[in-house]
């Protein structure tokens, strides 16, 4: 449903990714795996139309989407969670909920849903987002990606953060969105977690996707274990 081919980004003169090319299926949790500055923010920016390409392409269910603003990829069943959160402090959890008017053509998620899936913000309702945990506002801002409807969904570092127990709730509600037929992309720094809910995974080294299969065979690698984790 995703195929980005040969994509490459640069901030001025200075290039952020090179080539990089990485297909997400119809369902699939696919993990982007690297360390810090290795290029994994710019990637999702790319691929949402928050940052301008310098080459390559982005497709989307057999459309090209490089090009479209973040609003018109959102529209199109494409929800980015950024590392940020990007909550709006000011208002209550229930408004940051409620003022997502995106339909994106997935499964319905209306405010309900995102309780079940995460009850902790029941809890929290009625008061202003900015006064929340970090990963309560995780929760929030994967709440609000839900509530645009989307297909795909695009993740930063969702676990960043977060106490161990938190940055599991949270890796395993992307788990559970699998279920409903959406698709992830999960960027993440934290391998270990990310390869457990993951079906493919590929890594990226400075701005290159070094590595990649299945997340199985990429946790038994030997080099993975030594290279990144710490085994
Ligand atoms: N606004 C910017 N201007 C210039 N260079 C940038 C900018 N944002 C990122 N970079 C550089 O681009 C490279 C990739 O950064 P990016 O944030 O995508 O990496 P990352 O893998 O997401 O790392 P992190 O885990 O720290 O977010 C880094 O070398 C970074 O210094």
């Amino acid at each position: 449903m995703l195929t980005v081919d040969g994509l490459s980004a640069a901030y001025g003169r200075v290039t952020a990714l090179r080539e990089v090319s990485l297909a997400v299926r119809p369902g699939e949790i696919v993990a982007m795996l690297g360390a810090n500055g290795a290029g994994k923010t710019t990637l999702l920016n790319a691929i949402s139309g928050v940052l301008p390409l310098s080459g390559g392409s982005v497709t989307f269910d057999g459309r090209r989407i490089n090009g479209l603003k973040p609003w018109q990829t959102a529209r199109l069943g494409l929800a980015h969670v950024p590392e940020g959160r990007e909550i709006f402090p000011g208002m209550t959890v229930e408004a940051n909920l409620r003022v997502v008017d995106v339909n994106g053509g997935g499964p319905e998620f209306g405010v309900d849903r995102v309780l079940d899936l995460f009850p902790r913000l029941k809890e929290r309702f009625d008061q202003l987002a900015g006064g929340l945990s970090g990963g309560e506002q995780q929760m929030l801002a994967i709440g609000r990606g839900l509530m645009a409807r989307p297909r795909l969904l695009l993740f930063d570092e969702p676990s960043m953060g977060l106490s161990p127990l938190l940055a599991r709730t949270v890796l395993g509600a992307i788990a559970e969105l699998r279920q409903s037929g959406i698709a992830s992309l999960l960027v993440e720094q934290n391998m270990r977690a990310a390869l457990k809910v993951a079906d493919r995974a590929y890594v990226l080294r400075v701005g290159r996707v070094t590595r990649e299969g299945s997340a199985a065979a990429l946790r038994d690698a030997d080099d993975i274990k030594q290279a990144y984790l710490g085994l």
